[in-house]
């Protein structure tokens, strides 16, 4: 909807009305076609001002019309006749203009926005490119090379930006629709032709062919697969090379090409299980709507290795007091060193942050609300640190364990409150990775819940609440990854083929150097503490085979080698040095793999990358199925979050979920199947039930899985 009122003055106020954020669903397109023809038609209107209702101009198009057929007045004509128009346009920006927003803005002739307002143009971020004129007007209003930053990176500008790049012409402190009025009224009559920006040249780089290859080469550098960021390219290079009507017409192919594609409705589909993610609830009733936060304003982290550091670095960055606390000085003061060294790195332009305090004496947390227990990574040591807490903190104070997958019950069990205990599994670095996963222990209660997901919002990440089991949803979806991947260098692959598979797939890194990257040394000691390796292994069991199933050695074996990953300058790679970062092939790997092949009598074979994909990526999606069976994760949609935002997942694939149901759940099913009946002895192939019930019900779209997920665990 649009609402229609003339103010003295003889100005016609235009109001955008769709809450929350005033898309331009069929309904606001028709009615800004509507009023701006009125406005035009009374001969008492001298100018128009159109602004948003409840403090947002607008948020672009309305994501939801994209998956049916689009109908009702179309936005390209729409903003060509507020250009046109003989009338001058005004548009008052308060909260966002986004994508369409944008676009309908850069349709008016003057942009005035609230130095608080936000602009951008984020399609690339949804699969798509600004399709109405964005891509051509924008680079007559502030240039190639600033535009074409804008609508391939799809980031979020400041108000104080947009006046410098030149996108808004006036900024105010105060009244946004007050300033326009007055604005409108000064400038009515005025001449508009040089206000049109469809009319400008755009300024271009001399070098205006190589500007754009160069664009092309970061863009598909950057985006790996992704298409809508080349189609950008290619959308504002027709700004610089034809005419506005023809460079219009190329914008519109361009969009035809993206609009209805796997990529798009993938990108789109994240968007929106972002939001549905926040809206969380637990098997034993809590929600999201019911349970409320409790404030943080002091909190605790114990433990400054690399974690608690970046976790530090996160509660003062969002205006939370901190206490750190390490166990000794010398500890104590490393910490205190990278801290300082972090907050110095990321201060520039930055807001306050909150007092810091460090600490060796656990009596200091007497007045913490919240702790984040960040210490190594060992279930005793993490069973005392709670036992002292228990102690030390009042006992309305929430307990948080921020580890990758071991058992939260346990820990809450050594405290005298553990419906106050949860996890809170933070991703490395922790100061700059999106994802939170929150773990709920059987007793934790809902506000612990809520307070968890609530902190995590604050710190600006995305938080998901998830089961307690070993390794989560994120880490336990993982092992059967790995496990796959060590399995195919056994049968042949080499690290560097894997990898290939899975980064063309998308993924910004293959499994092997993830490793690398990580350290070996970490899965390791999970499988010595799981008696898979060293000296809790039955003597005379087989080194290829464990607790009656097919077991990989090889990352044990490296280990034995001193080869952890890039800290040690070898792993699965070679590197120039300790530290060193680009990883060459390794012939040392290579002979490695070879003996092991021989000494176990295994056969190499060429593995087709098609099966390097779905042996590694099929594994972890049957896990996933599983995780839901077992009520570890509410919605598949969890799931998809989970991966893209912590595990390098490309957004453009959805998650691996989703992955799934684009791939066509039969076809998964009918694979598995197959690979199991190859390898009887890796339990992890079998098609999981909820799987199987899927297909038997015919496929259904994802959003409506949650229904057979609740009929399956119902019958479980
Ligand atoms: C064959 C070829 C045919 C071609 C025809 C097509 C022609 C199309 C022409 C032009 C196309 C233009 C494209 C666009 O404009 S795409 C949209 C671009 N806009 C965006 O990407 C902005 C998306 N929104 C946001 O980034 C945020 O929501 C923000 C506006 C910053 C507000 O953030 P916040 O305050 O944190 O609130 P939420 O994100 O939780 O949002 C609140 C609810 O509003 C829903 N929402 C937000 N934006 C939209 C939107 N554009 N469309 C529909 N719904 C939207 C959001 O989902 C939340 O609701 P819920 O929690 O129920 O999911």
């Amino acid at each position: 909807m649009a609402r229609y009122v003339r103010i003295p003055g003889s100005i016609a106020l235009i109001t955008l009305a769709n809450p929350p954020v005033n898309a331009l669903s069929a309904a606001v397109r028709r009615g800004i076609t509507e009023t701006l023809s009125r406005a035009i038609a009374d001969p008492e209107v001298k100018a128009v001002v159109l602004c948003g209702e409840n403090g947002n101009f607008c948020g672009g198009a309305d994501i939801k019309e994209f998956a049916g057929p689009m109908s009702g007045p179309g936005l390209v004509p729409m903003i060509d006749a507020i250009e046109a128009g003989e009338k001058p346009v005004v548009a008052a920006i308060e909260g966002v203009a986004l994508g369409g927003g944008l676009e309908l803005a850069l349709g008016c002739h003057y942009r005035i926005a609230h130095c608080k307002a936000r602009v951008g143009l984020p399609e690339v971020t949804l699969g798509l490119l600004p399709a109405a004129g964005g891509t051509q007007r924008l680079p007559r209003l502030i240039g190639l090379s600033a535009a074409l930053d804008l609508i391939t990176t799809g980031r979020h500008v400041s108000a104080q930006e947009a006046l410098q790049l030149g996108i808004v012409d006036r900024l105010t402190e105060g009244d946004t629709l007050g300033v326009a009025v007055e604005f409108a009224q000064s400038i009515a009559g005025q001449p508009l032709g040089s206000r049109r920006l469809s009319t400008r040249t755009p300024a271009c780089p001399a070098d205006l062919d190589s500007f754009l290859q160069g664009a092309l080469v970061q863009v598909r550098r950057r985006a790996r697969g992704a298409m809508a960021p080349e189609a950008c390219v290619r959308a504002v290079g027709a700004a610089a090379t034809l005419p506005y009507s023809q460079g219009m017409q190329r914008e519109q192919e361009l969009m035809a090409s993206l609009f209805r594609s796997a990529q798009a409705r993938a990108l789109q589909y994240c968007f929106f299980s972002q939001r549905l993610v926040g809206r969380w609830s637990t098997p034993s009733g809590a929600r999201w709507d019911s349970a409320e936060p409790r404030p943080i304003r002091r909190a605790a982290v114990i433990g400054l290795g690399t974690m608690g550091r970046g976790i530090a670095v996160s509660l003062l960055q969002a205006g939370i007091a901190v206490v750190a606390v390490e166990t000794d000085e010398q500890q104590l003061e490393a910490g205190r060193r990278a801290v300082t060294a972090l907050l110095e790195r990321r201060a520039q332009g930055r807001g306050s942050e909150g007092p810091l305090r460090f600490t060796t004496d656990l009596q200091q947390l007497r007045q913490v609300e919240l702790v984040i227990e960040a210490v190594f990574e060992d279930l005793a040591v993490k069973k005392q640190v709670f036992r002292q807490l228990s102690a030390v903190c009042p006992a309305d104070t929430l307990l948080c364990t921020n580890t990758s997958g071991l058992d939260v019950e346990q820990l809450a069990a050594c405290t005298r409150s553990p419906e106050l205990v949860v996890g809170t599994h933070f991703f490395g670095p922790a100061h700059v990775m999106k994802l939170l996963e929150v773990v709920y222990g059987p007793r934790s209660s809902p506000v612990a819940v809520a307070t968890a997901m609530h902190l995590g919002k604050r710190l600006g990440k995305v938080s998901v609440a998830v089961g307690n089991c070993p390794g989560f949803v994120g880490n336990r979806m993982l092992k059967p990854y790995l496990e796959q991947a060590h399995f195919l260098l056994e049968e042949g692959a080499a690290p560097e083929q894997v990898d290939q598979a899975l980064e063309e797939f998308g993924f910004a890194m293959g499994v092997f150097r993830v490793a690398d990257l990580s350290g070996l040394d970490v899965g390791w000691r999970v499988r010595k503490e799981a008696g898979l390796t060293g000296p809790g292994v039955a003597p005379g069991e087989s080194p290829r085979r464990r607790q009656g199933r097919r077991y990989s050695p090889l990352p044990d074996l490296l280990c034995e080698q001193g080869r952890l990953g890039q800290k040690t300058g070898r792993g699965w790679y070679l590197y120039e040095g300790p530290g060193a970062r680009e990883a060459r092939p390794d012939p040392w790997t290579h002979s490695f793999l070879q003996q092991y092949r021989q000494q176990h009598g295994l056969q190499p074979r060429a593995v087709p990358q098609q099966e390097v994909l779905e042996r590694c990526l099929y594994a972890l999606i049957n896990e996933g199925f599983r995780v839901l069976e077992d009520g570890i994760a509410t919605g598949p949609e969890d799931i998809d979050i989970i991966y893209v935002f912590g595990y390098g997942w490309p957004r453009h694939r959805g998650g691996p979920m989703f992955h799934a149901g684009a791939v066509g759940l039969a076809t998964v099913l009918d694979r598995l199947e197959h690979y199991h009946h190859a390898h009887p002895d890796i339990p992890n192939l079998q098609p999981s039930a909820l799987l199987r019930r899927l297909v038997a019900s015919g496929n259904p779209p994802i959003q409506k899985w949650r229904e057979v997920i609740r009929r399956v665990r119902s019958q479980l």
